[in-house]
This record gives C-alpha cells, sequence and structure tokens, in this order.
C-alpha cells in the first residue's frame, strides 16, 4: 500500500514538476524569495539591482528612450567603497521581480536615508557622473519607458516609499525591521507585521451613451483632463465607491457601471485604480461640480 502510494505519488508529481508552466515556476520562486530570507539572499549574488535616489530612478538616454541601468552585486559593492559606504546598505534594497530564468530583481534608494545603516543620502550629482545616467523623477520619464520598465519602477517607487515612511511600529513605537525581500516590516517588540500599502481608487469613464465626462484638478497642468477618480471608503463595494464619486465630485447619478480594467499608480502612495464605465440615466445629464 505504501509502495503504491510512493509510486502515485512520485509519477504525480513528476507530471505536476513537467506541467508547471514557465509563469507558475517563477511566480513560486517569487514566493519563496518574500518568505526565506536566506534564499532572498542567495538572489543577491545572480540578482540584478536598480538605483534610485528620493524616489527618482537612475536613467540612461537610448534614442529617445530612457532605460533604466542594472547593476550587479559586485558592481553595487564596488559603488557603496567608492563613495566610502558600508555595504550593509545593500540590506535596505526590495525584490521587484524577477525573470523567467529566476534572476532575481531588486531596487536600492541611494538619497534616502538608510535604516540599516547609519550612512545618510549620496551625493547625487556625483553619483549620475560616476554611473553616467541621472536620476529622473519618474512621473515624468513615464512616456519614456516601455511598459515593462515602467512597471517595475511603479513597484519599486511604490514598495522604497512605504519602507522609507513606515519605519517605526504604531503601537510600540519601537523601529520595524523589514524582511530581506521588503515584502512586510515586523515590528521586534510586539511582533505586529506590518504589508505595504494599496489604496484601491476607482477611476470612471462616465458617459450618457453619446458624449464622455472628463474633468480637471486645479492642480492639473493646462490642458489635461481625465476621468472622474477618488479613493474607495472602507465599507464601501467598488459598486457604490463609483456612485460616490461621480455623485460627489459632479453631481451625477450613475444608472449602470461596467468594470474596464486595473493598474498599479504609485503616486503619491501606492494604489490600485480600478477602471469602469458608467453610464447616467437619460436626461439626467445636468453637471454639477
Ligand atoms: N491615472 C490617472 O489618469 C489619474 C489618476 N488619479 C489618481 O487617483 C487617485 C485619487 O484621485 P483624487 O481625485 O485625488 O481622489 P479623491 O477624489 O478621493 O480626493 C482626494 C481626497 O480624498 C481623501 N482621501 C481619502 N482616502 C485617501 C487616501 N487613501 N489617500 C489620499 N487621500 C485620501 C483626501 O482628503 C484627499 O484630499 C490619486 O492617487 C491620483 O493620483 C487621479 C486622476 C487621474
Ligand atoms: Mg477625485
Amino acid at each position: 500500500m505504501f509502495l503504491h502510494c510512493g509510486i502515485a505519488c512520485r509519477r504525480k508529481s513528476f507530471w505536476c514538476y513537467r506541467l508547471l508552466s514557465t509563469y507558475v515556476s517563477k511566480t513560486r520562486y517569487l514566493f519563496e524569495l518574500k518568505e526565506d530570507d536566506d534564499v532572498c539572499r542567495k538572489a543577491q549574488q545572480t540578482g540584478a539591482f536598480y538605483l534610485f535616489h528620493n524616489l527618482a530612478p537612475l536613467l540612461q538616454t537610448s534614442e529617445r528612450q530612457y532605460l533604466p541601468p542594472r547593476l550587479s552585486l559586485s558592481q553595487l559593492e564596488r559603488l557603496l567603497g567608492k563613495f566610502g559606504q558600508d555595504t550593509q546598505r545593500i540590506e535596505d534594497s526590495v525584490l521587484i521581480g524577477c525573470s523567467e530564468q529566476h534572476e532575481a530583481w531588486f531596487a536600492l534608494d541611494l538619497g534616502l536615508n538608510s535604516s540599516s545603516s547609519i550612512s545618510a543620502s549620496l551625493q547625487k550629482t556625483e553619483m549620475e557622473t560616476e554611473l553616467k545616467g541621472s536620476f529622473i523623477e519618474l512621473r515624468k520619464a513615464v512616456f519614456q519607458l516601455n511598459e515593462k520598465d515602467t512597471s517595475l519602477l511603479f513597484t519599486a517607487r511604490a514598495l522604497l516609499r512605504w519602507h522609507d515612511t513606515h519605519q517605526f511600529c504604531s503601537r510600540s513605537g519601537q523601529p520595524t525591521k523589514k524582511n530581506m525581500a521588503g515584502s512586510k516590516r515586523v515590528c521586534p517588540f510586539n511582533k505586529i507585521i506590518y504589508y505595504p500599502q494599496v489604496a484601491p481608487v476607482v477611476i470612471t469613464l462616465v458617459s450618457d451613451g453619446t458624449r464622455c465626462l472628463l474633468v480637471r484638478q486645479s492642480s492639473f497642468p493646462k490642458g489635461m483632463y481625465s476621468a472622474l477618480a477618488g479613493f474607495c471608503d472602507i465599507g464601501e463595494s467598488l459598486e457604490e465607491a463609483v456612485r460616490r464619486e461621480v455623485a460627489e465630485e459632479v453631481g451625477l447619478e450613475v444608472d449602470k457601471l461596467q468594470y474596464s480594467a486595473s493598474q498599479h499608480w504609485p503616486f503619491p502612495n501606492s494604489s490600485l485604480m480600478i477602471a469602469c464605465h458608467a453610464t447616467v440615466k437619460p436626461g439626467q445629464t445636468e453637471v454639477s461640480p
């Protein structure tokens, strides 16, 4: 019976192994990196590092496009050495993804004051010269980056900012400690675990069937319009948030709505933008901002 089970299981695991897609294998590896500090530390040896300075990514220009250069661990250690920094600072890096071949990708901000070493912000201009690139505000660079780099740098910015602003336990007041991957912070005093926060936001294109409604905030650059957006309140469903935001901001009542797509948005804090199409009742199209 035992033998039979053993064979069956082995067969089963053989099939499981064979059937694992590259995507599933990558996803499980990322999960392991988040859960196991030793595996993550090992992954840094063969990984690649994206650099930031005060949340602005290091970018190089190539044919009117921006490309984020990647450094190996030894290149990063050499750089830190050159600027008189302790390699301990690498502990501040956060995991942002990995390749299909399991090369792990990390992001490190050299401009923010480090939490794991006493070193302060590194000089921006000197670093730009050394690295043959510029630290450019992500919001300004976004239209000259490809989709894959945008997504990685958005994740990196959001995670780096979250760690920078969540260094203390809100109950004990003690410094919290980040795990290697940066997927959480723990208070060593009372063991509370803090996970990176994402605020759900609805963004809705309202239409009366023939026209759609675009709006602008006074803070927008001249000529910029967008669909209606707003943060979800605690206790609300997605549908309730859309109805409330539309009523609050333009005084219209939503009749029907449909989910369309979603996107992570790291400005100013991490939010999940959930996009919907909404229609108002016929004849009820008087806008009151
Ligand atoms: N991708 C796009 O085209 C657009 C993106 N957005 C983004 O959508 C988000 C929400 O848009 P708004 O019209 O500003 O929201 P909103 O209409 O909910 O108004 C903002 C106000 O909501 C309150 N608020 C409630 N929860 C909040 C939270 N978790 N974080 C910050 N403020 C909170 C604050 O009082 C704040 O002043 C922003 O992050 C903005 O960057 C907004 C418009 C266009
Ligand atoms: Mg709004």
